[in-house]
């Protein structure tokens, strides 16, 4: 461009690289079958943030047994906290069934969940399947009965969808970590959950249509939304480089290259319609999930992602999470974005002035607090 030195436009390269590692912070990812390792946003980045925060620690978390106030025990879960980290970690643990489950198993995911969301000390939650073979196959279809899912009761219940409102309403982040089969009622599980990190040996997929099944809650609405729109802000980044350097060959493959990762109501319809299987690579291109990596590398990087967002505000994550879901919750998503909103009102000191003055029995002072724009 006219008027600007060789310096100044690796300036702009510079800054516009950095703002592409702050979209996708500090990694190099593959998508879509293309590695891009953005030049600024490798984890070597030298920028304030950086140098304060250092590297996103990866060493093996000390993992320990967690227990819930029930004092029961759990036979078709694991649960298990990190030592001194806010990670909690829920693992479906009947391999030898690929962790399909069974009533007892979503009681005990419930219960689970619910002492994870209770513990003040736990920000992330980890939601996975024992072994490599499977995340979760879905509902035990040996103990299907007319009336749901019955094993040691008489009668069958249709509980996985609790368990998919308790993750989606969850005020904390929950982490799907997807080694092998998560379909059917396991694919929706995995859905529900806000990320999905896969493995390279993952295969996705409803299976309803063939075994007389179908999930017309989440499992049909969550599915034609899913979309990944961080990828739309890479694409503006490298749109605009093209633009400022007019460079032709890298700026149109670039836009061409790069997707719109999207499942939508066409492969909604197409994943429930023909009920068939996609691999992990497939996943990630339709914005089914967040990141491939390689089986062995699986918890590694899942433990990376919790460490990254445990250190960013609590409560802003919470938000975001309430955020996000709102619009498509309706009323329940409005009501947990507005609980958030009083929860963070009860804090304030106009907050505080209502209830102390009612308890003390005099007029409420509320002319100190700014009537803001
Ligand atoms: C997952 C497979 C593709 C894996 O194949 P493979 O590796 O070859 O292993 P297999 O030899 O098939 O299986 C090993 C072993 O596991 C048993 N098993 C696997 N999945 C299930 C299952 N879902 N139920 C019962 N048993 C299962 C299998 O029988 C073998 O046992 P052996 O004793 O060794 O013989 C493949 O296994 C597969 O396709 N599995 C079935 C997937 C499936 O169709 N799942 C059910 C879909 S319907 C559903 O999940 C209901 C959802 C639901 O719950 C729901 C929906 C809507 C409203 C409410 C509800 C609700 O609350 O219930």
């Amino acid at each position: 461009m006219a008027g600007m030195s060789k310096n100044d436009f690796e300036i702009i390269n510079r800054r516009m690289a950095s703002v592409a590692g702050h979209l996708i912070p500090g990694q190099i990812l593959t998508r879509n079958n293309e590695t891009i390792s953005l030049s600024g946003c490798s984890s070597g980045i030298d920028d304030t943030y950086h140098r304060v925060h250092g590297e996103v620690p990866s060493h093996i978390p000390e993992w320990t047994p967690a227990v819930d106030d029930s004092g029961k025990p759990f036979i078709d879960i694991v649960y298990e906290k990190a030592v001194g980290e806010g990670i909690a970690k829920i693992t479906i643990n009947r391999p030898e069934k690929r962790n399909a489950f069974r009533p007892q198993t979503v009681k005990e995911l419930m219960r689970a969940f619910n002492d994870a969301r209770d513990d003040n000390s736990i920000g992330v939650i980890i939601f996975t399947g024992k072994g490599t073979k499977a995340f979760c196959s879905g509902g035990d279809q040996s103990l299907r009965g007319k009336q749901g899912y019955a094993d040691f009761d008489n009668f069958g219940r249709l509980n996985v969808l609790d368990l998919q409102v308790q993750i989606r309403r969850l005020p904390k982040p929950v982490i799907a970590m997807v080694a092998g089969y998560a379909v059917g009622g396991g694919h929706v599980l995995h859905m529900v959950c806000d990320l999905t990190i896969a493995a390279d040996n993952a295969v996705f997929g409803q299976t309803g249509p063939k075994v007389g099944s179908f999930d017309a809650g989440y499992g049909a609405s969550i599915m034609a939304r899913l979309e990944l729109h961080k990828n739309f802000l890479v694409f503006v980044c490298k749109f605009l480089r093209f633009v400022i350097f007019k460079n032709l060959i890298v700026g149109v493959s670039d836009v061409l290259t790069t997707s719109f990762e999207s499942v939508g109501p066409k492969r909604a319809r197409e994943m429930w319609f023909m009920a068939r299987f996609y691999n992990a690579s497939e996943a990630e291109k339709m914005g089914l999930v967040n990141i491939v990596v390689p089986l062995e590398k699986l918890e590694e990087e899942t433990i990376k992602w919790c460490r990254e967002i445990l250190r960013n505000s609590p409560m802003a994550v919470r938000l975001c999470k309430s955020a996000i879901n709102a619009i498509d919750d309706g009323h329940a998503g409005l009501q947990q974005i507005g609980g958030d909103a009083t929860l963070l009102f009860y804090g304030t000191e106009e907050g505080t002035e209502g209830k102390n003055a009612y308890l003390q029995r005099r007029k409420p002072d509320f002319s100190k607090f700014p009537r803001l724009p």
